[in-house]
Parts: C-alpha cells; structure tokens; sequence
C-alpha cells in the first residue's frame, strides 16, 4: 500500500523546525512527499492569527522544496481539529497508509488528545526530536510505546498502521512562540533568529500583513 507522510500543525508561523527534520526522513522511509496540514481551529491553542494567514504562511514555506506541499482537507472539517477524525477521513479520501509526523513535545502530551489511543488505527506515528540527548516520554504512555514502536522503517509498509518510529532527527531548538516574540520585539538579535528559521517569503508575509505586532498574537 502506498504511503503518505503528513505534519499537522498550527504553523503559527511555520518555520525550518518544522519542515527540515520532517523532510530528513522521507528517503529513510520511502516517501517522495511530504503533505503540511494546517488546524483549522488548533485543539489545544488559542490562536489569534486567522486560518487564512497561517495557509498563506504554508503554501510560501512549501515554495522551499519540491517535495512539499499543502494538505487542506482540515480546514473543511468540523472543528476543532481532531487529529484521529481528520486521520480517518485522510484514510477515506486517498486510501493510502499514513505516516503522521509530530515532535516530541506532542508525543509528551499525546494523552490529553481527542480519543488518542485510537490514532495508530489510523496512521504510524514518526515522532521527531524536539530537544534534550534523548527521548524521554512519561512513564503512562511507556507500555504503550513499547508495544508498538519500532526501529525497522520497513515496517512501514509492512503494516497498514500502528508503528510509532522515534526518529533520530537532527535537532532544531526553536518554535512559533519564540517566532512571533521575535517579530515583536525590535532587537538586531531577534530579527537574525527570523532570519536563521523562517523562509524568505514567510518573512516578507508576515511584514507584508503586520502579524505578530504585539504578543496577543
Ligand atoms: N523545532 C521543531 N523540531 C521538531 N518538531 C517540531 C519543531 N517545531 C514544531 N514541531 C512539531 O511540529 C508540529 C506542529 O508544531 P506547531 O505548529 O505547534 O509549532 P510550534 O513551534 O510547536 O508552535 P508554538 O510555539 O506556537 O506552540 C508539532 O507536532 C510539533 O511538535
Ligand atoms: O486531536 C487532538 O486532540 C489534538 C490535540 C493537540 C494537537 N493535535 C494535532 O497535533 C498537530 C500539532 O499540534 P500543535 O498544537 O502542536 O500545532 C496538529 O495537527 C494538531 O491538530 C491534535
């Protein structure tokens, strides 16, 4: 069965951290795509900058590389957005296996998501570093864990769904949060880290329609 590799995000705004681990791993597990699929309402945020503008952000940063592109099928769903819901209907719509990328900061907290034992129905999960030596998951999802992940990237394709890979990604220290505070604040250091993480055109958007003026945003 084919395979489709997607990262769901609020890209509030999408940076490099996003899209370079992910796209490290697409030769390792034989993917040629990798679909970026933005909230519509963010389950877990409050997120001031409308959908329309974090779309915007995601068609730009998918000019960085040929191998993505946007994946819409959330916003026309129900929200708020819930991953094993728009899991499903992904399933239905391309009947393909779906590898879905989160860090690990979301493996961390995967407990208080919407009917989350029943994602890896759905999907494998690749989970990429987000910081620290190395993964350190609480100990209530730790049986679980152990029950289905795996090292061996053959799997898969083997199975239709239900591995989780904790992917040894090269690490990339930073976050929308540090972002927007960065556009707001007017110091040298602050635009270089823009600079350092968000792609050319995102910047000029974000200019462009004054977002992330001040930190309400
Ligand atoms: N620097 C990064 N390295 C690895 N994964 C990341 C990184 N930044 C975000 N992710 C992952 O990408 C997905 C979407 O992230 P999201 O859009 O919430 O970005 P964020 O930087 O975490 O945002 P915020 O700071 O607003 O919470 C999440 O699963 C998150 O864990
Ligand atoms: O389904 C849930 O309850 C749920 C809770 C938190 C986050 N998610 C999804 O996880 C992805 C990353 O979320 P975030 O908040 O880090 O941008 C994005 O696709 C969210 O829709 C999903």
């Amino acid at each position: 069965m084919a395979l489709r590799a997607i990262l769901g995000g609020t890209f509030n705004p999408p940076h490099y951290g996003h899209i370079k681990p992910a796209l490290s791993l697409l030769d390792s597990i034989g993917v040629s795509a990798l679909g970026l699929m933005p909230c519509k309402i963010a389950p877990h945020k409050q997120v001031s900058v409308n959908e329309n503008h974090r779309v915007n952000m995601v068609e730009l940063c998918c000019t960085e590389d040929p191998r993505l592109y946007v994946e819409s099928l959330e916003l026309s769903l129900p929200s708020p957005s819930y991953t094993v819901r728009t899991l499903e209907c992904l399933q239905q719509k391309h009947q393909d296996s779906i590898c879905f990328f989160i860090g690990a900061d979301s493996l961390y907290n995967i407990e208080s998501w919407f009917e989350w034992e029943r994602l890896l129905d759905y999907c494998h999960l690749v989970v990429m570093r987000r910081d620290g030596e190395r993964f350190s998951p609480p100990s209530s999802i730790v049986a679980w864990l152990d029950a289905n992940k795996t090292d061996d990237y053959s799997q898969l394709h083997e199975k239709q769904h239900g591995c989780v890979i904790l992917a040894d990604t090269p690490l990339h220290p930073v976050s929308s949060t540090e972002l927007r505070s960065a556009v707001a604040s007017t110091s040298s250091a602050q635009a270089d880290l823009l600079k350092k993480w968000v792609p050319p055109k995102v910047i000029d958007y974000i200019d462009t329609h004054q977002l992330y003026q001040d930190l309400s945003n």
